[in-house]
């Protein structure tokens, strides 16, 4: 505390918001300091968190995106559906033998946010500026020797992200990935039929890239390559999208498959009632998106109209909009018909339509642009998008657009539980990470012996940041962080996301006018001195 604030009045936190109604400038300039017990009023679960500031009375337009974010899918049943469906396309339509159908989605296998390099069967796990932590052979974690082997450079570049290495960044790629795991496991087992006439792609995927060869199918009479199974695995998973099966089997099981509260329908009405305008903005089609949006919002709206209850929950719906695209070109817009589902050809003439008139009426495609003139959007920061896809939903809208962003993340409560059981490992890491400054104090460059030449201490930081990896998950570890290290889908996440949340719901807890602050943010390490922080001077 500095001389001039020495003088200053402290104040209780039950004291704070009479203070701030009532205080003058001078008097918050003399404030010492508050006593705040607590840190944050919300629950973990329940806290919207900011990555970079949003005042909520500049947005004027809050978007949402259906599946995922509005429509909270319960897991894993949801993931053992999708699971099961792709098994089942596998073995019916592709020929695959039919011990797939016995298979089960393992729901603490895999998290979000892996590398897949479908030519070698493998999942990466990166920190944020691509260096390699670890890989999994299909269900195996390949040994650091092996890893070293298959990649030398032991990074994976930015540039390499979507073209070699596929993002898993969505929750749709838990099941495909577990589908395709288990494959690589079942094929490597040696339950591969040989045949001479292998293809020459096959046999250039395969000869000595992985380091591990000699157990794989990818020998040089294998018939099919890692590649072959991943491009098998998502033809069959889209087959499973795009004729409805997925959707299908959901709409026979509502309450299976999704959250039946009213928090959805609560929140949109908070928002409305806090002078928002409201859109949905989902790549699913009409039909679908009727049945769950009856479901989750609807019913509650307008017991005896579920459609007409929905609709009129937003200013401006879009369905079929076909994200990333509809942050570029887009594709043509057409009015649905709302009795019969089918899009109508109709030119939509933007410039004489009010936005008053679009309530009710739900349109397909289209695009940014489109959009903006549609609502009447004149700066793109006036708008919050709410969804749960990096790439699809916040990527190009931030950067491109300018649009604010909030990503739904459902895995955000295990995430903080993992993290409070790691605390006592977080803190022998730091101990650990202590002793190894020690060890170098008072040394400069003319030092010629390491002070750790056993490597005893480096063999505990090493078990130590194991331990923490496991309590998140025992296979792939943090979502967020391995260790003390963050990983590429937390980078992408404070990148995009001005905001992110586990459900969208947790926006009605929150005014109109709220000013989300990143002030509590993580700082640059330079930022974190002993003086500041009133630490001993090393
Ligand atoms: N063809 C595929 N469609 C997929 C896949 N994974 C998800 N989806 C579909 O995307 C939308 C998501 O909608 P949104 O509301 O989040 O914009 C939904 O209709 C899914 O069925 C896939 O692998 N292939
Ligand atoms: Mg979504």
């Amino acid at each position: 505390m500095d001389a001039g604030e020495s003088s200053s009045p402290r104040v209780a936190s039950r004291q704070v918001p009479e203070l701030v109604r009532r205080s003058t400038l001078e008097d918050l300039r003399s404030l010492a300091g508050i006593d705040h017990p607590i840190k944050y009023r919300r629950a973990a679960a329940q806290r919207v968190y900011c990555n970079r500031d949003v005042n909520m009375e500049h947005i004027a337009y809050i978007g949402f995106d259906m599946d995922y974010t509005l429509a909270a899918y319960r897991r894993p049943a949801f993931d053992e559906l999708q699971f099961s469906l792709i098994c089942e396309t596998l073995v019916k339509e592709f020929g695959y033998p039919s011990v797939l159908l016995e298979w089960h989605f393992q729901p603490d296998f895999l998290i979000r946010g892996l590398l897949l390099d479908a030519s070698r069967g493998n999942f990466i796990k990166c920190d944020a500026y691509g260096v390699m932590l670890r890989v999994l052979h299909g269900r195996r974690r390949l040994l650091q020797e092996e890893m070293e082997a298959a990649y030398p450079s032991g990074n994976v570049a930015s540039s390499q992200v979507g073209e070699e290495f596929q993002s898993m960044d969505t929750l749709y790629h838990l099941p495909i990935a577990n589908v395709y795991a288990n494959l690589v496991h079942y094929f490597d087992d040696g339950h591969v039929e040989r045949d001479e006439n292998v293809s020459a792609h096959a046999a250039a995927t395969t000869a000595g890239t992985n380091g591990i060869a000699a157990a794989s199918l990818m020998a040089d009479d294998a018939r099919i390559s890692y590649l072959n199974l991943w491009q098998d695995v998502r033809a069959a998973s889209d087959i499973v999208h795009e004729r409805g099966l997925l959707k299908q089997r959901t709409l026979e099981r509502l309450t299976e498959y999704l959250s039946d509260d009213d928090a959805t329908y609560r929140m949109l009405r908070l928002l409305r009632g806090a002078g928002k305008r409201l859109f949905l903005l989902t790549n699913s089609e009409y039909w679908y998106t009727s049945a769950v949006m009856d479901y989750m919002v609807g019913r509650f709206a307008c017991p005896d109209d579920p459609s007409a209850g929905w609709r009129h929950a937003f200013d401006v719906c879009i369905v079929g909009a076909k994200k990333p695209t509809f942050f570029r070109n887009g594709t043509t817009l057409r009015e649905v018909d709302v009795r019969t589902g089918r899009p109508k050809l109709d030119d939509v003439r933007t410039r004489h339509l009010r936005l008053e008139a679009l309530r009710g009426r739900v349109f397909q495609g289209g695009s940014i642009a489109i959009f903006h003139a549609l609502a009447g959007v004149a700066r793109g920061s006036s708008v919050l998008y709410v969804g749960d896809h990096v790439y699809a939903d916040v990527l190009l809208a931030r950067k491109a657009h300018h649009w604010r962003t909030l990503l739904v993340v459902p895995e955000l409560s295990a995430e903080i539980r993992a993290l409070t059981q790691a605390q006592a490992l977080l803190k022998r890491l730091q101990t650990l990470e202590y002793l190894r400054a020690e060890m170098f104090r008072g040394l400069d460059a003319s030092a010629r012996e390491r002070p750790d030449r056993d490597g005893v201490l480096q063999a505990e930081l090493e078990r130590v940041r194991e331990g923490i990896e496991a309590a998140f998950n025992r296979y792939a570890g943090g979502l967020f962080r391995s260790a003390h290290r963050t990983t590429l889908f937390a980078q992408q996440v404070s990148f995009f996301a001005d905001l992110y949340t586990e459900r969208c719901a947790n926006l009605a807890d929150y005014p109109g006018f709220y000013y989300f602050s990143s002030v509590s943010t993580p700082q640059m390490p330079h930022e974190d001195q002993p003086a500041m922080t009133s630490e001993r001077v090393g």
